[in-house]
């Protein structure tokens, strides 16, 4: 039985390591992070994602996964590692590679016998090369070291069921042999396989997340242009959604696209193409149309009441995206910050993330784990992330609790009809506001 080492224990490293002992591996994850390790040992997951916590003991239970920090004597026994270290953005908005080089020094001066290296991190068109390089200088010469581009897609929420049912594993190798050995390991998930080389591996990852980021950006500027003319953005994103060549998919409106991933890539693809003397102008639209498109709340709420000072606000949601406690380049970072300035008084809710907001925000805001509870009062309730809990919320709540009944809605995800028979004031992205003093709304 192979000896699968998985590097790295966040979204991908855990999501991937848990998956591959679910098919009947052993697997090794290691970390550096002693806090994430000693939740592990123990069976605890240490980030929110449906599925995992059950996968995750069933997997310790059947002795098929375990976790530590000792790195080398982990990497001595290996015969392939997974890198899922993260790759975050640096100040510049390229890809920092800090620790991906850091996990190859270690495996390189660790590696006792040949190996596979297979990077599933996202990383510049390149750097497996770099990776190659550092393992060349600090290994045993004697010793066979490959490495294999292996981009994950997995979005969060739904890593599992990503895992078990992606559209396709994308394997890049420069050596047909090495592509047949990690090929094999997938072989269990009889999912399409797709064999290229290692460069265009690297960019297929890119180019993935930047044309779906360029499909939310696209329909968020067609929803500022319904709102202008009257249009339905859901019905127009229905309509062009029927035509296969478009498809349905990744065309809701709403603040814009947050998470780990797509801010951070689209960054790194402009800055890399930058690298080579060219522009990305299209994706750096994508990226614009997004920076304002967080904060369109704000700027509606800004419009309807001047002044914001001591309005107290209500957001809802935190999370980048429902099922994940992840809150990096969330819109409601984004929007705190600004009601912040502003002088609001913010309450935040969210059904897990709110340890993740007080991180960042201390006591700067206020926090409630009740929904109700955190609409009372209130100025304003801005819907941020579209939670199951907020999509079905009663919407007399918001009448009887609110100081006024005034909703923003950023992810439209109540029935326009349905609040057209409540007393509540609705805005919301690219469709007819409801409710409103028509005065009020040619302003906004
Ligand atoms: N999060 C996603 O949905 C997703 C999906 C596809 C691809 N990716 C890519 O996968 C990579 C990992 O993303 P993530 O969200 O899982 O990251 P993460 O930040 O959740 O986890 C990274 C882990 O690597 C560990 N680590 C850092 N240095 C290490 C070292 N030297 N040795 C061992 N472990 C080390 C950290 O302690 C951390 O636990 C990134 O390149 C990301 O772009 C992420
Ligand atoms: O029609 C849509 C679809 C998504 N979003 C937003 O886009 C962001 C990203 O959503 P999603 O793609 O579902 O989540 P991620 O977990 O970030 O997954 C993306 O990023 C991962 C990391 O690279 C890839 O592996 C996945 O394939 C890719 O979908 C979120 O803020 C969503 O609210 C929209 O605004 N409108």
């Amino acid at each position: 039985m192979k000896q699968i080492i998985v590097a790295g224990t966040g979204y991908v490293g855990l999501a991937t390591g848990v998956s591959f002992a679910t098919i009947g591996f052993k697997v090794t994850c290691v970390d550096i992070d002693e806090s994430k390790i000693n939740l592990l040992q123990k069976g605890i997951c240490p980030i929110y994602e449906p599925g995992l916590q059950e996968a995750l003991l069933e997997s310790i239970m059947q002795e098929r996964i375990e976790f530590t920090t000792n790195i080398n004597q982990a990497y001595r026994k290996a015969d392939v590692i997974f890198i899922a270290v993260g790759t975050p953005e640096l100040p510049d908005g390229t890809a920092n590679l800090t620790y991906l080089k850091e996990v190859a020094k270690d495996i390189a001066i660790n590696a006792s016998k040949d190996l596979v290296v297979v990077i599933k991190s996202t990383v510049p068109v390149g750097t497996n090369e770099v990776v190659k390089q550092i393992l060349k200088e600090f290994a045993h010469p004697q010793l066979k070291i490959d490495v294999v581009s292996n981009p994950e897609f997995l979005r969060e929420g739904s890593a599992l069921h990503d895992i078990f049912h992606g559209d396709r594993i994308v394997i890049g190798a420069d050596h047909p042999q090495s592509a047949s050995y990690v090929s094999e390991l997938y072989k269990s998930f009889n999912l399409p396989i797709f064999v290229t080389s290692v460069r265009s591996a690297e960019m297929i990852k890119y180019a993935s997340n930047a044309f779906l980021a360029t499909k939310i950006s696209f329909i968020n500027e067609i929803s500022s242009i319904c709102e202008a003319v009257g249009a339905d953005v859901e019905q127009v994103a229905h309509g062009m959604g029927l035509d296969r060549r478009i498809g349905s998919q990744f065309l809701n409106a709403g603040i814009g696209f947050g998470g780990s991933c797509f801010p951070k890539d689209t960054s790194a693809l402009v800055k890399s193409s930058a690298l080579e003397g060219l522009e990305l102008k299209l994706l750096k639209s994508v990226i614009d149309i997004n920076d304002y498109q967080q904060l369109k709340l704000y700027e509606l709420a800004k419009l309807y009441f001047g002044s914001l000072k001591d309005k107290q606000i209500a957001i809802l949601g935190a999370s980048f995206k429902p099922n994940t406690n992840d809150i990096r380049h969330a819109p409601s970072i984004a929007l705190i910050k600004e009601f912040l300035k502003a002088g609001a008084i913010i309450t935040v809710y969210d059904p897990i993330a709110l340890p993740e907001v007080n991180r960042e925000f201390g006591d700067s805001v206020k926090y409630s784990n009740d929904l109700y509870e955190a609409i009372s009062n209130q100025d304003a309730a801005l819907i941020v992330t579209e939670w199951n809990e907020i999509v079905q919320a009663e919407l007399s709540q918001f009448e009887t609790r609110m100081k006024q009944p005034l909703i923003f809605d950023g992810r439209n995800c109540f029935n326009l009809e349905e609040v057209q028979n409540t007393n509540i004031q609705y805005y919301s992205i690219g469709r007819k506001p409801v409710n409103v003093n028509l005065q009020i709304a040619q302003k906004l």
